[in-house]
C-alpha cells in the first residue's frame, strides 16, 4: 500500500470535521474528440458499466469505438455546452454551492465539495484535498436517485480505491437511493406544474429514465423498480392516470437488450397514433447534461415532431429548484445524524 499522503494530513488527533462529497458522473474537460477520448476510455473501460470479458472489451473498445465515437459524442458536446463549461458539471457544482449554504444556515459545520466520477474533478482529486484538510467524516451523496450498479456501485468503488491508499481512512456513510423520498418526489413534482403553468400542458407527460442492460436486471439491479417506483409515486402526486403517462428508458448502448420501452421509439409511437402535444421529464437525471439536453430536448423533439407531433415540451432537470435543494439537504440531514456537525458542539 503507497499511502499518498505521507506527510500532509495532520497526525495528532483533531477535532472530528465533517465533509459531504456530491458525486455525479463526469464530463470530458472540453467539446472536443482530444478530451472525449480518455473520458470515454475511463467511462467505458469501468467494469460496472460494460460487463463483457475484459481482454474481448479491450479490443473492441480501443479498436473500434473510440476510433470514431469520440468525434460524435464531441459534436454533441459543443451542441450543449456553456460559457462555464459543461452543463452537469455546472449544475453539480451550483448544487454543492446551494447544499453547503443551507446545511450553514441550519447550523452544521460541514463542508461539501462536488466529485465527478469520471473525468474532472475527480473523487480522488476531492478526498485528497479533504484528507489535508483534515476531515475524518465524509458523507457520499450521489446524484443518482435510483440506485444501479454500474453508476452507484462504481462510485462506491471509486471512493474504497481511494481508501485503499491511504494511511489514515475517514468515516464514510454512503446514501445508496432516495428513488422515493417524498422531497425529491414533491420537487419533481412541482417543477412539472411550475412547467404546465407557464407552458401549457401535453395530453401525454413521458417520464424518461437512463436505461442499462436488461440483463444487469435479470442479474439482481434493484434499478429498473426503482424507477418505476419513482414514477408511480409522481404520477400519483400530479393525480395522472396511467392513461395520461409514460415510463421509458434512453440512451441505450450498443446492441444487446436495455430496459425498454425505449425512449424515441415511443416518442415516434405516439406521433404516429395522434398524440399532438407530449410533456417529457428525466427524473432520474438532477442536473441537464448531454442525455437530457440533446438527446432529449434536441434528438427526442426531432423524433416526435417528425413522426406527427405537433408541440414537444422538454421539463428541464431540477438544477438548483429551492425543493430540490430543500430535499438534498434533508436528505444529507438525515444521514448526517448522531456525527458532530453542530457549530455548538465543535471546536475549531
Ligand atoms: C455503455 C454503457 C452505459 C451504461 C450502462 C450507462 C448507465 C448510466 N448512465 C447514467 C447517466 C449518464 N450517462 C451519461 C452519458 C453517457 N452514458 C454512456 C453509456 C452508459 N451509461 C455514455 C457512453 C455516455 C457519454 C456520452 C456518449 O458518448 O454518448 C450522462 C451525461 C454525461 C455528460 O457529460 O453530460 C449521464 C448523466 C445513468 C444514470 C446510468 C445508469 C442508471
Ligand atoms: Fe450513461
Ligand atoms: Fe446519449
Amino acid at each position: 500500500m503507497p499511502p499518498s499522503h505521507e506527510t500532509a494530513p495532520p497526525s495528532t488527533p483533531h477535532a472530528p470535521r465533517t465533509a459531504v462529497l456530491w458525486c455525479n458522473l463526469g464530463s470530458p474537460d472540453a467539446p472536443t474528440a482530444a478530451a472525449v477520448r480518455p473520458y470515454l476510455a475511463d467511462f467505458l473501460g469501468d467494469p460496472r458499466v460494460v460487463e463483457i470479458p475484459k481482454v474481448l472489451w479491450a479490443l473492441i473498445l480501443h479498436g473500434i469505438i473510440l476510433r470514431t465515437r469520440p468525434a460524435k459524442s464531441a459534436a454533441k458536446y459543443a451542441s450543449i455546452w456553456m460559457p462555464e463549461g459543461s452543463p452537469l458539471k455546472v449544475w453539480t457544482q451550483k448544487q454543492a454551492t446551494l447544499l453547503a449554504g443551507w446545511l450553514g444556515e441550519r447550523g452544521h459545520r460541514v463542508t461539501v465539495r462536488d466529485a465527478m466520477r469520471y473525468a474532472n474533478p475527480s473523487i480522488a482529486s476531492r478526498l485528497d484535498a479533504l484528507q489535508t484538510e483534515g476531515t475524518t467524516r465524509v458523507l457520499v451523496l450521489q446524484a443518482y436517485p435510483q440506485y444501479s450498479g454500474t453508476t452507484t456501485a462504481s462510485v462506491i468503488d471509486a471512493v474504497n480505491a481511494w481508501s485503499s491508499r491511504q494511511r489514515r481512512v475517514p468515516e464514510f456513510r454512503f446514501v445508496n437511493d432516495y428513488h422515493d423520498d417524498p422531497a425529491y418526489i414533491e420537487a419533481l413534482a412541482q417543477s412539472i406544474e411550475k412547467h404546465w403553468k407557464t407552458d401549457g400542458r401535453g395530453e401525454v407527460l413521458l417520464m424518461s429514465f437512463h436505461g442499462i442492460p436488461a440483463r444487469n436486471i435479470a442479474l439482481g439491479d434493484p434499478y429498473q423498480a426503482q424507477c418505476l417506483e419513482t414514477a408511480r409515486l409522481l404520477a400519483a402526486r400530479l393525480g395522472l392516470s396511467t392513461a395520461q403517462y409514460r415510463v421509458t428508458f434512453q440512451s441505450r448502448f450498443g446492441k444487446a437488450k436495455w430496459l425498454e420501452p425505449y425512449t424515441e421509439p415511443t416518442l415516434r409511437e405516439l406521433g404516429a397514433s395522434g398524440v399532438k402535444r407530449v410533456d417529457v421529464v428525466c427524473p432520474g437525471f438532477p442536473a441537464d447534461c448531454l442525455e437530457t439536453l440533446e438527446e432529449i430536448s434536441m434528438e427526442g423533439r426531432e423524433a416526435f415532431l417528425h413522426s406527427g407531433g405537433e408541440a414537444f415540451s422538454y421539463i428541464p432537470c431540477l438544477n438548483d429548484s429551492p425543493a430540490w435543494i430543500t430535499a438534498l439537504a434533508g436528505i444529507a440531514e438525515r444521514n448526517l445524524a448522531g456525527w458532530p456537525t453542530q457549530r455548538t458542539s465543535t471546536t475549531p
